[in-house]
């Protein structure tokens, strides 16, 4: 069965202790999961970073739960052998945890997750044990959450000092006590993503967090060089895909205007006794006489 292949909360705590690295991008439609899973990812995310890829926002903060699922399910299809966690967006786990139960089991059940990944420290504590005692595998992320972008004033490198670095790695140990199955540590200083790698025992996922995390995240737009905008450091780009699209489309619409496009070769033929019956009994091209 298809879910045998995939990866688990287990398989990757094994990977840890084995210093095996876990390589995870985002995904967001059929298309970008198949080719993933075709590039043999240990996971896929399905991240919030979509309202700002794919959707046109400014920050992650608009995203909704229908928006997520849409997503989700959009994944699924394209990759059914590989783990897939989504992001619980914006405002679906922040008030009552029976409520924050709800929205992740919508996911869970719609789009057929493999777990969800909730952005927060100790505060977020209660829905996080709530999602877990309801047997929903959580990944929780630290650092940089950019869910709270106006809370934090910008996208900035967090964790800089003694004192937000040692309630981070205090928020971790809650985390993993609390029995999240895996961390993203989001834009902090490559020491910090080394000290709380080293001091916990589930694996860490850095983006922005240095080399010492258990396994690396990048958005999949950001991979392939796909917006051609300005990017935060950590972002390795293996492709210039806006040049490429931007290039192609030039060359299809010129094409077209030339009309050199389409030729023979992509147009269809009618058969000729079809076509001597289309234009009536006369030459064919002959305009046909009125009644
Ligand atoms: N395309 C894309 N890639 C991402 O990694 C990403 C998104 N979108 N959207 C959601 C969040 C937002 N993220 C961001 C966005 C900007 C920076 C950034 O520019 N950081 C500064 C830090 C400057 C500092 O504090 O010194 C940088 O220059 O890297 C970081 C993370 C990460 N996520
Ligand atoms: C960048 C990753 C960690 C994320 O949360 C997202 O893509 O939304
Ligand atoms: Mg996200």
């Amino acid at each position: 069965m298809a879910l045998n292949r995939r990866h688990t909360t287990r398989t990757l705590r094994a990977m840890k202790q084995k210093a095996e690295k876990i390589a995870m991008v985002t995904a967001y439609d059929a298309n970008q999961a198949r080719l993933a899973e075709e590039a043999e990812m240990d996971i896929i995310l399905v991240g919030d970073s979509v309202g700002m890829v794919m959707l046109g926002y400014d920050t992650t903060i608009p995203v909704t739960l229908d928006e997520m699922i849409h997503h989700a399910k959009a994944v699924r299809r394209g990759a059914q052998n590989t783990m897939m966690l989504v992001d619980l967006p914006f405002a679906t786990y922040h008030g009552d945890p029976q409520v924050s139960l709800k929205n992740a089991m919508r996911v869970m059940q719609e789009a057929h997750a493999d777990g969800l990944k909730l952005e927060g420290g100790r505060e977020i504590l209660p829905h996080v044990e709530v999602l877990i005692n309801a047997g929903i595998p959580v990944c929780a992320h630290l650092g940089l959450t950019p869910q709270a972008v106006l809370k934090l004033g910008g996208y900035r490198v967090q964790g800089r000092d003694k004192e937000t670095a040692q309630r981070l790695l205090e928020d971790a140990r809650a985390l993993e006590a609390a029995g999240a199955f895996l961390l993203v540590l989001e834009c902090v200083p490559n020491d910090v993503g080394a000290l709380v790698t080293e001091q916990l025992a589930i694996p860490t996922i850095g983006i922005g967090a240095g080399a010492a995390c258990s396994g690396q995240v990048l958005v999949y737009h950001d991979v392939l060089g796909m917006h051609g905008q300005d990017t935060a450091k950590f972002v390795k780009s293996y492709a210039s895909l806006h040049e490429v699209t931007r290039s192609a489309l030039l060359a299809y619409r010129n094409d077209v205007k030339q009309s050199s496009f389409p030729t023979a070769e992509y147009t269809y033929e009618i058969h000729v006794d079809e076509l001597d019956q289309l234009y009536g009994t006369g030459e064919r091209g002959a305009p046909r006489e009125a009644d």
